[in-house]
Order: structure tokens, then C-alpha cells, then sequence
């Protein structure tokens, strides 16, 4: 099986690296077409034979073609990339907000997959959700499932609205962790921690709770009422976070991450 990767930026290159590393593609069964010379040096386990500059007729040779540009690269690049692929070949969309049919009418093909993953597939530990189009027969749909396992876990979905709604959970996702992380070592560098220590007093803390939180059946909210002892102090702030309603304003925050998904789609054309 060849693959093609068009964009070789955080995701192109997390999907490379992961397809080869896993050993679920053979380094020279891989195609990457990228603008920049650059990726050469920070991807050195790809060979350098795998890179091309310009689209050609090497990639109608592929039987998967993942397209991981920005949405706002898409139009631009439709318009070259449908001359060089074919009916035959998978075309899979790591990109936000553009829909299946857009790729199709864009790209003169009917093989899609869409699907979001997240960052943490650069370390196998991501999350994808991903649909296709009814073309897909189950063999090409198991065949592209076992591909994205090799970065994480996945989920598919028949909805494809769906997609959009986990482009703002688990394709965002890592950033609003980070931003929370960001606010508790802000807090104990404030209190005379060393920023190396106040990193490892958060990290420790996030990778525990997570910890608990695989290792038992409770809720998220069984864990809250564990940690926070009566007339205790984390009380003070989980009463603080209520009275500000935090938790309703991330729920908003996430609310307009999935609204832009939805607009990047309508915008992209
Ligand atoms: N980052 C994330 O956490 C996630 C991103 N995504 C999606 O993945 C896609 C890529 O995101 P990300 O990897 O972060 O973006 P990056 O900007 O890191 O990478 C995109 C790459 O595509 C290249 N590119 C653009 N047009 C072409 C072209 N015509 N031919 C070859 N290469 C091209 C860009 O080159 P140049 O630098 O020259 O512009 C850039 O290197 C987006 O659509 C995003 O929605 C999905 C889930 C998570
Ligand atoms: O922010 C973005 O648009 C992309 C999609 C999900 C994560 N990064």
C-alpha cells in the first residue's frame, strides 16, 4: 500500500512519522509533498527521496492521499491536486471544517474520509474521529481505521456534523488543558516556586488526576467531592470557580471552537 501526505506541517509530519514508526508502511511506500526544504532536517528518519516539491504523476500511484494543509490552503491546492488523482484512490481530510461533499466537488473524486485527530498522535497517543462517504466499502474503511490506530485511538461516526463538534473536543482539546496548566503554574511561580518546579508540581498534578481517573469507574464530579474536604481549602476555589460560573464559560468557549469548524466549512470556498 502506498500513501500519499500533502502538507507537511505538525499534522503531515505526525502522520508520517507515525505510519512509519509503527512499521504499517514501508519508509519508501510514503510520498510527501511539501513547500519547504525545511521538513528534511526535522523529519530525519524519512528518507529524502520521499519528498516532493511540486504535485506530479507520483501521486495518482498512492492508494491513500491524506490532505493535511490548512482550510485555507484547500481551494488552491484542489485545483492542482485534481488533475493528478483518480476515482480509485482514498482521499483522507485531516482538515477542520471542510465537508465531504466540498471535497468531492472540489477534488472530482468520491473515496473521502474526514476526520479530526488531535496533537498527542505525534506520540501515539492521539484521539481521531473520522466518517466517509458512502463509497467507502468496509474493507477500505477497516484498512483506514487500522491506519489512524497507528497514532492512537479512534472513533468513527455516521454523522458527519459530528466531526465538527470533536474538532472542538478532542482536536482543541490539548490546548484548553495546556491553557489550564498555564493558569496553575502562572499561580505557583506567583507563590515563589521555581518555574521548573511550580512545571513538575502541575505536570505531576494533571498526569495523578488522570491517573485516578482511568484507573476507577467514578465521575468527574465523584472526584471533585473526594479531593475537596469539608470547610477545607478546595472548596474555597471550586466555590470561587461556581460563583464565576467557569465551568458554563469553557463550555461556551468550546461551544465557539465548534461554531468556527462549521464556518470554516462555509468559508473556505
Ligand atoms: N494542529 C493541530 O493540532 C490539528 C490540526 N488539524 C488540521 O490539520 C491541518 C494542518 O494543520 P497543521 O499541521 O497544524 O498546520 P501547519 O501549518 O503546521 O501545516 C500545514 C502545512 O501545509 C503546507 N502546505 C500548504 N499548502 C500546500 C501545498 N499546496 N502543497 C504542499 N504543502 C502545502 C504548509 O506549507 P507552508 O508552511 O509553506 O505554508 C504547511 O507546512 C489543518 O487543516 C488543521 O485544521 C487537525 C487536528 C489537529
Ligand atoms: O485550531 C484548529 O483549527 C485545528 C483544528 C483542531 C486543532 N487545531
Amino acid at each position: 500500500m502506498k500513501i500519499a501526505i500533502v502538507g507537511m506541517g505538525n499534522m503531515g509530519s505526525t502522520f508520517a512519522n507515525g505510519f512509519i514508526n509503527s512499521r504499517f508502511i514501508n519508509p519508501t511506500d510514503v510520498l510527501i509533498y511539501t513547500r519547504s526544504k525545511k521538513v528534511l532536517e526535522d523529519n530525519r528518519n524519512i528518507h529524502k527521496l520521499s519528498y516532493r516539491y511540486e504535485l506530479d504523476s507520483g501521486i495518482a500511484t498512492c492508494d491513500i492521499v491524506i490532505l493535511a494543509v490548512k482550510p485555507q490552503d484547500f481551494s488552491t491546492l484542489a485545483d492542482d491536486l485534481k488533475k493528478f488523482i483518480h476515482q480509485d484512490q482514498i482521499i483522507v481530510s485531516v482538515m477542520a471544517g471542510v465537508s465531504i461533499d466540498r471535497l468531492k466537488k472540489d477534488l472530482l473524486v468520491t473515496k473521502i474520509v474526514r476526520s479530526m485527530p488531535n496533537l498527542p498522535t505525534q506520540i501515539g497517543k492521539g484521539m481521531t474521529v473520522f466518517t466517509a462517504s458512502e463509497e467507502l466499502d468496509r474493507k477500505e474503511l477497516f484498512i483506514i481505521q487500522n491506519l489512524i490506530n497507528t497514532t492512537g485511538k479512534s472513533v468513527y461516526v455516521l454523522e458527519e456534523h459530528k466531526i465538527d463538534a470533536a474538532t472542538a473536543i478532542s482536536g482543541s482539546g490539548p490546548a484548553y488543558v495546556f491553557y489550564f496548566m498555564e493558569a496553575m503554574i502562572q499561580a505557583a511561580i506567583s507563590y515563589g516556586f521555581e518555574p521548573s518546579q511550580a512545571e513538575l508540581l502541575v505536570k505531576q498534578t494533571i498526569s495523578g488526576a488522570l491517573g485516578l481517573y482511568e484507573a476507577n469507574s467514578l465521575s468527574t464530579q465523584d472526584w471533585i467531592a473526594k479531593v475537596s474536604s469539608k470547610g477545607g481549602t478546595t472548596e474555597q476555589a471550586i466555590k470561587y470557580f461556581n460563583e464565576e460560573d467557569i465551568l458554563q464559560k469553557l463550555v461556551e468557549g468550546v461551544n465557539r471552537a465548534k461554531a468556527q469548524s462549521e464556518l470554516l466549512g462555509k468559508q473556505t470556498k
